[in-house]
């Protein structure tokens, strides 16, 4: 196969888009991946598997004449959201969908690798399909389980992230914050089940959950210097199982952003303090588990990243927008804590917001993405460029 074309990239997005997979469990997105990569001119590149981590895949792409190892990373897992786009290509996995568009980040990877493996790049280029983005912190996983080793071990890392706010093809980067970092939340609320009709002799832990709630609203305006910023999202709750008996039992999970770590830390005290109110003046028992995993705040490195906009913005054929810093989480900043690098923003152009079961990403970005991100790898490694 020759370097894909536009028609050709949408096909295979368009197959990625309809077997969505959850975090670690990506094994068909795995299998297909690799067909498309074993179809690639295979003269420069080393393709690398892992037991410890089976649906990950790295390619090597061997330079001419390599100065440094420069790694491009996406994410490759979906999200249990039930699809209702109506497309003709909607997922085929029922309750599961590339509502994060993981699906046009793959895509625009393999775009960009099939042009360096028929364009001999001058560095090495280490192509990182990473699982478990939404959750189960898979770049955390991949470094702890040492994946990046040796040659396989990148001096720099960029990475993209698809935005429906922004027009279709467009970069979108900023210097320092990109996204936030996030820690999960679950609470675990026990009191004591018991008949409707008599609430006395029970501890009702619907009872306490809806205050928790209501209270843990007041973290954010009543404890945060407004000029900063942090976001408490308790996005699911379970409780109960009939209008007729008291729940003794309701579990609540949620996510805590902020932009920095001691703005995480500051919230997390917050929410065990209000934890344990709960537990004092309704006399249940409130387990709050808190775990940040990889997600940390993702910092986009200096000098590498000053290089990147100034790239993004001289050259014409891309639409460059200086962008705000998103409550967005993303385990990328666990990997730029590691090795130096660049997030970035691809615009899709979309009226859904990601996550939503609505979320249309315009395929037009695909080629421009890809076009965009080979022509800054192209003159990262030219002489022309600073060393
Ligand atoms: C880009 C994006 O949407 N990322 C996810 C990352 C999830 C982090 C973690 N599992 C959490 O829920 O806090 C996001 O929700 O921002």
């Amino acid at each position: 196969m020759t370097q894909l074309n536009e028609d050709q990239l949408i096909k295979i997005r368009r197959h990625l888009h309809q077997i969505p997979e959850l975090a670690l469990q990506e094994t068909e997105t795995h299998a297909y991946l690799m067909q498309v990569i074993s179809e690639m001119n295979q003269q420069y590149l080393e393709v690398r598997e892992f037991d410890e981590l089976p649906t990950a895949i790295m390619v090597l792409v061997h330079g001419e004449n390599p100065r440094r190892t420069i790694g491009y990373r996406t994410d490759i897992d979906a999200l249990p959201v039930t699809e209702q786009t109506g497309l003709s290509y909607q997922s085929t996995h029922p309750g599961v969908m590339h509502a994060c568009g993981h699906d046009i980040h793959m895509t625009v990877a393999l775009g960009v690798l099939s042009y360096f493996s028929e364009h001999q790049p001058t560095d090495n280029l280490l192509f990182f399909f990473q699982p478990a983005e939404e959750s189960e912190a898979g770049g955390k996983r991949a470094y702890e389980l040492g994946l990046f080793k040796d040659k396989w071990c990148p001096d720099e890392f960029y990475g993209l992230h698809d935005n429906p706010e922004l027009p279709a093809g467009a970069i979108g980067c900023r210097m320092g914050t990109l996204f936030a970092g996030t820690t999960e939340v679950n609470i675990d609320i026990e009191g004591k089940g018991g008949h409707a009709a008599f609430p006395q002799d029970a501890k009702d832990a619907v009872v306490a959950a809806a205050n928790l709630i209501v209270q843990v609203q007041t973290i954010i305006s009543r404890s945060i210097d407004p000029i900063d910023s942090g976001v408490i999202t308790l996005g699911k709750i379970e409780a109960g199982t009939i209008r007729n008996v008291i729940a003794g039992h309701a579990r609540i999970e949620g996510t805590i952003r902020g932009l920095t770590q001691d703005m995480i830390l500051l919230i997390d005290r917050r929410l065990q303090e209000v934890c344990n109110g709960i537990q004092a003046s309704f006399g249940v028992k409130v387990k709050l588990g808190l775990n940040q995993g990889g997600y940390w705040p993702v910092e986009n490195n200096p000098e590498l990243t000053k290089r990147f906009i100034k790239y993004m913005h001289d050259t014409p054929t891309v639409n460059f927008v200086e962008t705000k810093p998103a409550m967005t989480g993303e385990d990328f900043g666990y990997l730029l804590a590691k090795f130096p690098g660049t997030m970035f923003w691809l615009g899709v152009d979309d009226d859904s917001q990601l996550h939503s079961a609505t979320l249309t990403p315009n395929e037009a970005a695909i080629q421009r993405g890809v076009d965009a991100i080979t022509g800054f790898l192209e003159y990262r490694m030219s002489a022309k460029e600073e060393q």
